[in-house]
């Protein structure tokens, strides 16, 4: 299973400059953080690779599958950088709908959205109305929501922002417990030294340029010699994204 973007161009309008040209990438197995300053582009590569928006040119595809297709949209899921808690409707009902309008049966969503609700620790929730919860715990529903459907790639933005340190804690370690050999996680974050070190993998983006994208432990090595080991993920994301071009 591969999700590939290839010689990807993209757009927001026809007169404005591009922000991604001739990107070329395939999101990694297991955990892949996805780094990059402001403006980097981050959210519209998650955007074309969710099939949210559509690319200029070239192409992007799960194995066979293209992301325009309704098929692809059932196996990879997207969590935008801010859910929307949908009035009246209890955490449960939420994900439940997410799953109905991926094209499962009602009884197939209303079960799915309970076992995706236990997975992300929100099982005790499920019958709280979604308005009622807290920024971390609806984000939590945000994610129950991307693994309702059983997509094979969760593409989550910026999933951290705005959460305290506890609920950063908790968020990392379910984040670590998702992505397995069957579903690949790309996450994107400002967050370097939080998540970078536990990920498999690393990718950055600078001007819609990939400026990396390997192995954690390779990423890691990219800091200036004598680095303390704390500052190391930090220093390995200022030299790969203030450099020109890398890999
Ligand atoms: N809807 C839009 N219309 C026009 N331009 C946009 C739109 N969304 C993003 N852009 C522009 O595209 C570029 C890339 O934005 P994008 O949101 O993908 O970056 P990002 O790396 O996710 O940034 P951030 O970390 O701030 O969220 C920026 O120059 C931004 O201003």
């Amino acid at each position: 299973m591969s999700l590939v973007l290839e010689a990807v161009s993209f757009a927001y309008g026809r007169r404005t400059r591009r922000v991604l040209s001739g990107l070329d990438y395939a999101v990694p197995p297991g955990l892949t953080i996805l780094l990059g300053p402001n403006g980097a582009g981050k959210t519209t590569l998650l955007k074309l690779a969710a099939g949210v928006n559509r690319p200029l040119t070239g192409t992007v595809r799960l194995d066979r599958v293209s992301s325009l297709s309704k098929e692809y949209r059932r196996k990879v899921a997207w969590m935008p950088q801010s859910i929307t808690a949908m009035t009246g409707l209890t955490a449960r009902e939420q994900v439940a709908y997410t799953g109905w309008l991926k094209g499962m049966s009602r009884g197939e969503a209303w079960d799915a959205a309970a076992t995706a609700l236990e997975r992300v620790q929100m099982g005790e929730h499920s019958g709280v109305r979604t308005k009622r919860l807290s920024g971390g715990q609806l984000r939590r529903v945000g994610v129950a929501s991307a693994l309702v459907h059983g997509a094979r790639v969760l593409l989550l933005d910026e999933p951290t922002a705005g959460m305290d340190p506890t609920q950063r804690r908790v968020f990392r370690d379910l984040v670590l417990r998702l992505a397995t050999d069957d579903v690949r996680v790309l996450l994107s974050t400002h967050d370097v030294a939080d998540l970078a070190e536990e990920a498999d993998h690393v990718t950055t983006l600078t001007g819609g340029r990939i400026t990396y994208s390997g192995s954690t432990a390779d990423f890691l090595g990219h800091a200036p010699e004598g680095t303390p080991e704390a500052r190391r993920a930090e220093a390995s994301y200022t030299a790969l994204t203030s450099a020109p071009s890398v890999h």
